[in-house]
C-alpha cells in the first residue's frame, strides 16, 4: 500500500481534492484518517446480508475506491443484485472501475463518474453514503437524501457515515484534540495534521448528530438510529418503512 504524505512537506494550503495523487494512497489516508473506518467497512456487509433484496440496485455514493460495495458484494455475492457506485472524482472512478470488474466480475456493475447531487435513484434496497455527505454544500444535502428517500424501496435501508462536530465546545475540542492524537499514533505529524486540516476547512463541512437526524427525518425516514461512533465520526441507519 502506497504511504499518504501528501501533507507532510510544509505547502501553501490549497483546497483538498480528490485528484489523482490522493487516489494513488487512499486505502492508506482513510484508514489513518478515519477511527474505525474498516469496522464500518466490514459491517456494511452485514447490513447488505439484511437489507439488499434480489433484483434491485444497492448504491454506493461517493464511492471512492468502491470499499463499501466490496464488503457488501462479499455478503451477498449469490443474490440477483445491481451496484451502482458514484464519484465525481475521475481519479477515484478510474482506479474504482478497475478494481471492481477484477474483483467481482461475475456482478451487475456500474461505476459512474458523477455528481451525486444530479444522480437519479431508483429501485433501491440499500443505499451507502460513507463520508461523503459532508462534502456537499450544506444546502444540496436535503435535496439529495428526499431523492434516495424517494428512489428506495419499502423496507429498504440508508447508512450514512460522517465526520461530525459537538454542541458543545467543550467536548467537541475534546473529541477534536483525541481524534488528532488518534491521527499522530497512526504515524501523522503535527505539520501534516494541521495542513490536511486547513485544506479541508472549505471543503468538508461537518454537521452535528441533531442535524442530520432531523435531515433524515425531512427528507421522509420514519427511523433513524445510530449504531457506530469512533470520536468524532458515526454511522447512522435510517429505514423507509
Ligand atoms: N458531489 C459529489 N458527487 C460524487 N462524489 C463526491 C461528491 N463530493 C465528493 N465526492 C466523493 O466522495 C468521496 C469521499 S471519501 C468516501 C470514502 C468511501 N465511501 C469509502 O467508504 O471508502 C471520504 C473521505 O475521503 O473522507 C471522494 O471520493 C469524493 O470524490
Ligand atoms: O483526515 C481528516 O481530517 C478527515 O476528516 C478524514 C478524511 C479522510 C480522507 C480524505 C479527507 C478527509
Amino acid at each position: 500500500m502506497k504511504q499518504d504524505n501528501i501533507f507532510a512537506n510544509n505547502q501553501k494550503v490549497v483546497d483538498f481534492a480528490f485528484d489523482d495523487s490522493v487516489a494513488d494512497v487512499f486505502p492508506d489516508m482513510i484508514r489513518r484518517s478515519v477511527p474505525g473506518y474498516e469496522t464500518v467497512i466490514s459491517l456494511l456487509g452485514v447490513y447488505a446480508g439484511q437489507y439488499a433484496k434480489d433484483n434491485s440496485n444497492v448504491y454506493d455514493l461517493g464511492c471512492s475506491l468502491g470499499a463499501a460495495t466490496l464488503a457488501m458484494h462479499r455478503q451477498t455475492s449469490s443474490r440477483k443484485l445491481k451496484h451502482i457506485c458514484i464519484d465525481n472524482s475521475e481519479a477515484m472512478v478510474k482506479r474504482c472501475q478497475s478494481r471492481l470488474a477484477r474483483h467481482m466480475p461475475e456482478s451487475d456493475l456500474d461505476v459512474l463518474c458523477e455528481d451525486i447531487e444530479k444522480s437519479e435513484i431508483s429501485n433501491a434496497s440499500l443505499v451507502v453514503i460513507n463520508f461523503t455527505l459532508q462534502f456537499l454544500s450544506p444546502e444540496s444535502r436535503l435535496s439529495l437524501l428526499k431523492k434516495v428517500y424517494e428512489g428506495m424501496l419499502p423496507g429498504g435501508a440508508l447508512i450514512l457515515s460522517e465526520k461530525i462536530i459537538f454542541d458543545n465546545e467543550e467536548e467537541n475540542q475534546q473529541q477534536i484534540e483525541w481524534y488528532h492524537n488518534m491521527k499522530r499514533s497512526n504515524g501523522y505529524s503535527d505539520l501534516e495534521i494541521s495542513q490536511k486540516r486547513a485544506a479541508l476547512e472549505n471543503v468538508m463541512i461537518p454537521d452535528t448528530l441533531e442535524q442530520h437526524q432531523t435531515r433524515l427525518q425531512e427528507a421522509g425516514f420514519s427511523q433513524s438510529y445510530q449504531w457506530f461512533q469512533s470520536f468524532n465520526f458515526i454511522s447512522l441507519v435510517a429505514l423507509k418503512s
